[in-house]
């Protein structure tokens, strides 16, 4: 829907203070979370800033984000850098596909993340967890984020693929760590190498990518020839049909394939990182989350028949991804010219809805830094307004995997509490990082040690 843009704009969009000529660029380099919550201090709802000579508005009101996100979403696309950091790799996935082709995908893709059809991973994914688990020692000391990565990986390489990629030394799961950390370096970079260039990282990106297609291509092959359908997302992907009775090319599916492997464990594990960082800093909350887990599993291994009697399990999964929402802005750039709540937005313009920042507003969720996971108990997040609480995006594009990532971290979290207790390791420095991943890893990594609880 396009709304052309008032002849004289309606309101003002305020600026923050800013060196002329390179604007805020260094202070986004140096410590962009700190400089977003700064444009909502300063400036409200809505602010401008700049990037060098790229002018950028920054959202930071539910309503403001419910006309970007849902009302004009097509009216925006992803730009220029994200289709550069992105497209060698997940070609046109869903994750970076435009306007009508992406919502055909969309559709195509859509009913298989239905919770009916996913209930039936929840075995899987509680099998992972379990894997993990033995394999720590009492005493041991693990880097929480790696472990996290693991088992997620794992997991969705099962569902996906029904291949094994338990550790990143697989072969497929190593090929996709290569790549995804090259598109947060060009995300991260304002001069990239180029990727033509005869340089050892475009090198082991090109290995990478080749490795990816061979195995995948292989999967493919493997599936058509079988008379029967198979239950993996692959096999899925592959007799999804359009209404004409169309399917997907062996390219699309290959790249929808990958753009579910990415955007579908880095997420959830930087979601289950910061929820463990929270518990052993509360240990208040950890005492009361296990004495839940405790008590419905009586040393069973959950089912999905178990979440719904596990309330504050889930209440804390949701309080950590407001603190530290793993996706924690969402971007676009105008195709044209158009109206915003009144605001005006140009061709061209980027502009970013911070959800690091709506996360913090006090009106909103009040006393905002502490981690209160009572803000979730169902009658008060019914209080929330709507589009104020969003680590899933909103609108046409939001996270078509957010089923299947709660349904995952809350089963994670139940497994894992049940089995073993975590200590932070005390003196370090624990710091939320933006720049070099698109997710908020902490930046030094995060150690815990690892006490076997004896099944209760
Ligand atoms: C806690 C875990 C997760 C978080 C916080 C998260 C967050 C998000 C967000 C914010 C978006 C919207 C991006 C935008 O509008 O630009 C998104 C899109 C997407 N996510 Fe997730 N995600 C998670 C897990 C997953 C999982 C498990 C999968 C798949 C198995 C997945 C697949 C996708 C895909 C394919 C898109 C693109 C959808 C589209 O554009 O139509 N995500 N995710």
């Amino acid at each position: 829907m396009v709304t052309p843009v008032a002849t004289k704009p309606t309101k003002i969009i305020p600026h923050i203070a800013e060196p002329p000529l390179i604007g805020s660029m260094f202070t986004f380099q140096k410590d962009r979370l700190a400089l977003f919550l700064r444009v909502a201090h300063e400036c409200g709802d809505i602010g401008h800033l700049h990037f060098g000579p790229f002018p950028f508005v920054q959202l930071n009101a539910p309503e403001l984000v419910q006309s970007f996100l849902v009302e004009h979403a097509y009216d925006f696309y992803k730009g220029e850098t994200m289709h550069k950091a992105f497209e060698p790799i997940i070609g046109h996935g869903l994750f970076i596909s435009e306007g009508n082709f992406h919502r055909q995908q969309r559709k195509l893709i859509a009913p298989s993340f239905q919770p009916r059809h996913i209930v039936s991973y929840a075995d899987a994914m509680v099998h992972y967890g379990e894997l993990i688990q033995v394999g720590w020692q009492d005493g041991e000391t693990v880097d929480i984020g790696q472990e996290m990565t693991h088992v997620t990986m794992s997991i969705v390489g099962k569902v996906l693929f029904n291949a094994d990629v338990f550790t990143e030394t697989d072969e497929l799961g190593n090929a996709m760590t290569v790549v995804l950390e090259q598109a947060n370096y060009t995300l991260s970079h304002l001069f990239p190498v180029p990727p033509n260039w005869p340089v050892a990282r475009n090198k082991r990106v090109r290995h990478a990518l080749a490795v990816l297609d061979q195995q995948i291509q292989k999967m493919i092959v493997e599936r058509r020839a079988r008379a029967d359908q198979g239950n993996d997302f692959l096999s899925i992907l592959l007799h999804a049909r359009e209404e004409n009775g169309d399917t997907m090319s062996d390219q699309q599916v290959r790249d929808e394939a990958l753009t579910l492997f990415g955007a579908g464990h880095e997420t959830t594990a930087t979601a289950l990182t910061w929820a463990w960082y929270l518990l052993t800093t509360h240990p208040d909350a950890y005492h009361k989350l296990q004495q839940e887990v405790d008590a419905v599993l009586q040393g069973r291994t959950p089912t999905y028949a178990d979440l719904a009697h596990l309330p504050y399990t889930l209440q804390v999964l949701k309080e950590s991804m407001r603190l530290y929402p793993p996706a924690y802005a969402v971007s676009r750039v105008a195709l044209h010219d158009l109206e915003l709540g009144g605001y005006p937005i140009r061709k061209d313009e980027s502009v970013i809805a911070v959800v690091y920042a709506l996360h913090r507003r006090p009106d909103c969720f009040p006393d905002p830094e502490k981690f209160d996971p009572e803000r979730f108990t169902p009658e008060n997040e019914k209080r929330l307004p709507r589009y104020a609480y969003m680590p899933f995006g909103a609108g046409p594009r939001i996270c078509i995997g957010n089923h299947f990532a709660m349904m995952e971290g809350h089963l994670l979290l139940a497994t894992l509490a049940q089995r073993v207790s975590f200590e932070l390791v005390s003196g370090q420095q624990i710091e939320p990082d933006p720049s070099k991943t698109i997710t908020i890893r902490p930046k030094y990594g995060m150690k815990m040690v690892v006490r076997r609880r004896s099944v209760q």
